[in-house]
């Protein structure tokens, strides 16, 4: 039970301060576990993530530092937020804001689906966090409902997004280096869009608009009950699957914004930019909820605060600690 859970191999320090509790999410690197801060009996996640799990030691490690590394630089509303960080032989452990609502995956499914004006809400905040990590030079590569946490119960709530481990610092400068070398032995595509960071970052639009068709919809847009093509071949192709009955009562804007996302081609895909641009997201009343949600301290809580928040601190990735060397780790 609770007391005598065995809390002997947690890193002392970590227990000081923190007692863990029952588990609430599980994840391919570990888990997630309720925990209480000793002297305020605030509630926080710890991401309990094994070094083991991982195949080699290499890849490990530096995915886990990577996302260790862009969890504590990053500051958006829409991103979750470490408090603190722990490490021992075998685990790291990384105490996270609490997301009361739990995951997107589970809402939805709950849900069945959801409403229009929900699905908005929450995909707009998705874009602005892919935003913030692009205009960073992160990629995230893995969005996914399990990825996206709901702060609340309410419909109506902040979303953030998680999970860097899958996460690429663009390798920009390794390909400033590449270029400086004698480029008689470098493949094409080293030179083409493939390597560049508009391809890399295509990745997240594509995903984003498999997030917002299982949102509006309620089931996956790729699946193998859907005729005789593999799901490799449904996404390879493009070809996904509108139920009539579940879509019926979407507008056609938001359609379009998902077919403009799940296009096969990355430089036809619609970006980022070009999709908060859309029309299906100038909806003042959307934008007004999701920046009194985003930037809850601006006082009057207008529009033009929410730009003056949004231009200062929300575009720049938070100071390395003492600890870092300046360079990116790999
Ligand atoms: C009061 O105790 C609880 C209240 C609500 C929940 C639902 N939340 C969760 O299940 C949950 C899961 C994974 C997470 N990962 C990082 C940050 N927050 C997370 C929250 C879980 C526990």
């Amino acid at each position: 039970d609770l007391m005598s859970d065995d809390q002997s191999s947690l890193p002392r320090d970590l227990q000081d301060k923190y007692l863990l509790t029952r588990r609430i999410g599980t994840g391919v690197c570990g888990e997630v576990r309720l925990a209480f801060e000793r002297s305020t009996c605030r509630k926080f996640a710890v991401k309990i993530i094994n070094k083991k799990n991982f195949q080699s030691e290499g890849t490990a490690t530096r995915n886990a530092k990577t996302e260790i590394d862009i969890l504590q630089r990053v500051d958006h509303p829409c991103l979750i937020k470490t408090e603190d960080f722990y490490q021992t032989e075998e685990s790291f452990y990384i105490v996270l804001e609490l997301m009361e609502g739990g995951e997107l995956f589970h809402r939805v499914k709950s849900k069945q689906q959801l409403n229009e004006s929900v699905a908005k809400l929450y995909f707009y905040q998705m874009l602005r966090a892919v935003e913030y990590l692009h205009s960073n030079g992160i990629i995230h590569r893995d969005l996914k409902p399990e990825n996206i946490l709901l702060s609340s119960q309410d419909d109506v709530c902040l979303i953030k997004v998680t999970d860097f481990n899958q996460s690429r610092i663009l390798e920009e400068a390794v390909l400033m280096r590449t270029l400086c070398g004698t480029p008689s032995y470098l493949a094409p595509e080293v030179f083409t869009h493939a390597s560049t960071t508009g391809y890399g970052l295509a990745v997240d639009a594509w995903s984003l608009g498999v997030l917002l068709f299982v949102c509006l919809g309620g089931y996956p847009p790729f699946h193998e009950s859907f005729g005789h093509q593999s799901v490799t071949d449904q996404i390879i192709r493009g070809e996904f699957t509108m139920v009539q009955s579940k879509w019926t009562s979407v507008s056609d804007q938001a359609k379009d914004v998902v077919r403009k996302l799940l296009v096969v081609d990355p430089m036809k895909r619609m970006s980022i930019e070009e999709a908060l641009q859309h029309p299906w997201l100038q909806d003042q009343k959307m934008l007004e909820t999701a920046h009194r949600l985003m930037y809850p301290s601006a006082e009057g809580g207008g529009a033009a605060a929410a730009m003056e928040a949004e231009s200062t601190s929300g575009r720049h990735l938070r100071k390395r600690g003492r600890e870092g060397d300046g360079e990116e780790q790999h």
